[in-house]
């Protein structure tokens, strides 16, 4: 995830196909609404959760968060100064979300990573990062062993938040300003399967109130954790 000169992948029709399903079947869901930009795949979905399941998210975050730690051979934890928490995917109720969000992306809840929520508050951010994992780092190995890449990302904003907080991608040219139950939605790979370096993204400052989002990581493959 860190970001780095060296290509972060290479080429993957199995990922290609993947990509290539999920896009259609996002075009073709009314609720969703394609993101304009010539080099990213994102989408945005408001009223995706009702209030209801995003105060019970928010309450669970509460009471389980944690200071965030990322996954790269380089970055502090600077780079994400949220509070974070795992979502217990056995958990009545979380089970129905993850299942849900994985029926409307057309992929197998197995391949989610466990759902993670976040807290920002003022000042706090997740500065650019990739989402999917950088091939020539130590630790692919490791995550090619249990599920691969990370190819789709689905991330719920659970409250409105007063000021800052939008998720920016600047080079995919798409920012998107945090709303209640809204869903945003990215392909992390390229047409051509490979890791998409236009998919930069920051979870910018939050200015005033406070911030909170889940987030879904779909990998290639069934997640090794998962299949237990
Ligand atoms: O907080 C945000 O807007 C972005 C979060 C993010 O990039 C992630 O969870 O991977
Ligand atoms: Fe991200």
């Amino acid at each position: 995830m860190a970001i780095t000169s060296v290509p972060p992948g290479h080429p993957s029709p199995a990922r290609a196909a993947i990509g290539q399903a999920v896009a259609a079947r996002l075009d073709a869901d009314p609720r969703m609404q394609r993101l304009p930009s010539d080099a990213i795949q994102a989408w945005r979905c408001p009223g995706f959760l009702d209030d209801a399941n995003c105060d019970w998210l928010v309450a669970m975050i509460e009471a389980n968060r944690r200071p965030s730690t990322l996954l790269t051979d380089k970055g502090t934890n600077a780079n994400r100064t949220s509070d974070s928490c795992d979502m217990d995917r056995h958990a009545d109720g979380v089970r129905q979300i993850d299942e849900y969000i994985a029926a409307s992306l057309g992929i197998a809840p197995a391949n989610g990573e466990t759902m993670q929520g976040q807290r920002y508050a003022p000042a706090q951010h997740f500065r650019a990062h990739h989402d999917y994992f950088h091939e020539g780092e130590s630790y692919w190995p490791r995550m090619r062993a249990t599920g691969g890449q990370r190819t789709w990302t689905a991330m719920i904003y659970l409250n409105d938040v007063e000021e800052g907080g939008a998720t920016w991608f600047p080079l995919g040219g798409v920012r998107a300003v945090p709303r209640k139950g809204m869903a945003l939605i990215w392909n992390n790979m390229a047409v051509d399967g490979s890791p998409n370096t236009a998919t930069l993204h920051e979870g910018m400052p939050v200015v005033e109130g406070v911030k909170y989002i889940v987030t879904k990581w779909f990998r290639e493959e069934p997640w090794a954790a998962a299949r237990a």
